[in-house]
């Protein structure tokens, strides 16, 4: 049977990897609408239901799956994408699985003052499409964030999201192998975490450095947070887990019907009462209307949910008078797009090799839950630390340290590099030996929007992240900030022990500068900075509209009844920490809210 699998595995990798290379990603919507349809005419069959969830990412998988367990209900699921299938599942292929069907492919602005090394300056927005949503395509890495971010969700307005009314949320929903601290980890929810099986020597000098440093190996989701540690990891036995697997596939098929290759294109709002009362979809060419009597609930994401909201009526006014809607409610929806601006232009040579194995053998070791196939992305620790100008006591960056090998075929694609910025990182580069760490800015100041591109629901909108733009320049000193801690560890003893050292990457347009002097620097991180791919904030919450809150602490969308919101888009600002996980809390939080409703017992 094992050989089976690993012929049936290995030779499935290496085709996917092959398209992967060749797949022209999506820049619209526009191939649901092959007729091209108005989308503005509405459908005369129309089918009932309690609630309506839209997309099944982190967000909509756990509503999904939580409300289907409600005895007599009657629930329909909108997915824009499909099924996942076994190329996603592993997790060292992350970086393929961006280049399939599974990626929306969204896409930013040309940016000012970032990404000024990719294509066009745009940074790249990937997020994915079917059932488990981001989850298809994200590295997976289980970290709550600080609890002070709760604690400020908390006392900016939104009573029962503190740290202690989350905690208890967070350890339903999951199944910790990890070992941590106690009281902070949950061992009976769907959603499984554990640490990979594999063990990166270079990892083992990440942490040892640190530690030598005087900073603490933790369990960075219980008593504290900052210090370093292996990854905690959304895998089962290896395997990628996404929320569709975790979730979907658990859901009460007799109460909720799931609708695949369904393509929301409006939320129907009575503009009388405020009241929403249906969904208008696509699926196979067809427009399709959906009531909902109870509840229309928006999972799309950060991107989707506020083009959904303004397709339907919900949005600045100003902007949708431009765009020729109607407004049914004013608020502030697409703006507060927070995310977290990371660099990734470190190139760290050692001594110590992965050596590379033909696919089969890495299929083996795969099979058995073992290897780096078993690591999304190659991300093997994470470490979180504090800048000495930060004013706020919790993480502000973090470190993420990638194991060889960073130069696969897909590197360039994946990151979306000019010819010359990939030049200049893989020059040099010792695939099997050369290691990397990412800076990700956690609270960072600058803050990008959302807007539609035009009224038909097949654009995409148009993003602009503007990182670091920031006035102050918070952001790219944060990022030079933690390129002195990295250069620091790489004087210590344990890396000194891999031959650890700082591997020459210059671009063209930075080679006036004195290598490694602060200019030099800047110069790098404008152009190799692009986005960790967490994008939250653009439906926030928050108790006051004219404060820019588009949702109340219940999820509600302000001034609109039978309308709540359940993703990423929801949270008032960036976590400490990484957002797929805490949005499967807010998600079964927006359930206990329906229950209350309902008078049912959580
Ligand atoms: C490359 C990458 C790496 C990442 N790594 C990590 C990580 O290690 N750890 C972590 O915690 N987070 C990570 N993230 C971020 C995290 O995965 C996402 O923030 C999270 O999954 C988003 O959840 P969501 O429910 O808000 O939206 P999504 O998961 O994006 O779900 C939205 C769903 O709505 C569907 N949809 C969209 N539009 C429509 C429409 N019009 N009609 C019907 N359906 C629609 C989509 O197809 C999708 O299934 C990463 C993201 C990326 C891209």
């Amino acid at each position: 049977k094992l050989n089976v699998d690993v012929d049936y595995f290995t030779k499935m990798l290496i085709q996917e990897q092959e398209e992967a290379l060749k797949y022209n990603l999506p820049i619209n919507a526009h191939s649901y609408n092959g007729y091209n349809l108005d989308p503005y005419s509405l459908p005369n069959g129309t089918e009932t239901y309690d609630y309506i969830i839209i997309g099944s990412g982190s967000g909509g998988s756990v509503v999904t799956q939580q409300l289907s367990e409600i005895d007599g209900i009657k629930g329909l699921l909108l997915e824009a994408g499909s099924h996942e299938d076994d190329f996603v599942d592993v997790p060292g292929m992350a970086f393929f699985a961006q280049g399939t069907k599974y990626n929306w492919n969204y896409g930013t602005v040309p940016q000012k003052k970032s990404c000024l090394g990719l294509k066009g300056k745009k940074c790249m927005l990937q997020r994915g499409k079917g059932f488990g949503g981001t989850t298809l395509i994200n590295g997976l890495v289980y970290s709550r964030g600080s609890p002070v971010d709760y604690d400020n969700w908390a006392a900016g307005g939104n009573p029962g999201w503190s740290y202690k009314d989350v905690l208890p949320v967070f350890k339903e929903l999951e199944n910790s192998h990890i070992n941590g601290d106690p009281g902070y980890h949950g061992t009976k929810g769907l959603m499984n975490v554990e640490y990979s099986k594999f063990d990166s020597p270079h990892l083992n000098a990440f942490l040892a450095s640190n530690v030598e440093l005087g900073r603490k190996e933790i369990d960075y989701n219980g008593r504290e947070q900052l210090g370093v540690s292996k990854a905690q990891l959304n895998t089962l036995n290896g395997r990628r887990l996404t929320t569709g697997k975790a979730f979907i596939s658990k859901v009460n098929c007799k109460n909720m019907k799931l609708s695949d290759n369904s393509y929301v294109t409006r939320i129907l709002i009575n503009p009388k009462t405020k009241t929403a009362f249906g969904v208008q979809y696509i699926k196979d060419n067809k427009f399709h209307v959906a009531l909902a009597k109870r509840e229309v609930i928006l999972s799309a994401g950060t991107v989707a949910s506020p083009q959904i909201l303004m397709l339907s009526g919900i949005g600045p006014q100003k902007h949708l008078k431009e765009m020729g809607i109607e407004t049914i409610n004013d608020l502030q929806v697409g703006d507060n797009y927070k995310d977290h601006p990371c660099f990734y232009g470190l190139n760290i040579l050692s001594n110590v090799s992965i050596p590379l194995k033909p696919m089969h053998g890495y299929v083996e070791d795969y099979l058995k839950g073992d290897g780096v196939l078993t690591l999304p992305g190659n991300n093997a620790g994470v470490g979180f630390f504090k800048t000495n100008f930060s004013k706020i006591p919790q993480a502000d960056i973090e470190i993420m340290l990638i194991s060889p090998n960073r130069s696969d075929a897909f590197f360039q694609k994946g990151f979306g590099f000019t010819d010359s910025s990939n030049k200049a990182l893989i020059e040099g580069v010792d695939p099997t030996k050369t290691f990397t760490m990412y800076i990700d800015v956690l609270k960072a100041k600058s803050t990008g929007y959302l807007r539609l591109k035009s009224k038909n629901p097949f654009d995409y909108p148009t993003v602009n992240t503007k990182f670091l733009e920031d006035d102050d320049d918070h952001d790219i000193k944060t990022i030079y900030y933690a390129i002195n801690l990295i250069l620091e560890m790489l004087e210590t003893k344990a890396m000194k022990a891999i031959d650890a050292k700082l591997g020459k990457v210059v671009l063209p347009e930075c080679k006036d500068f004195e290598y490694l002097s602060k200019d030099y620097w800047y110069c790098t991180i404008r152009y190799l900075s692009d986005s960790l791919y967490h994008p939250v904030g653009t439906c926030k919450m928050g108790p006051d509209p004219k404060k820019g809150a588009v949702v109340d602490n219940k999820l509600r969308v302000h001034g609109i009844k039978n309308l709540r919101v359940a993703d990423g888009s929801v949270f008032p600002d960036s976590l400490a920490g990484h957002p797929s996980n805490p949005i499967m809390m807010v998600a079964a939080k927006l359930v206990k809210f329906l229950k209350e409703d309902l008078k049912l017992k959580n």
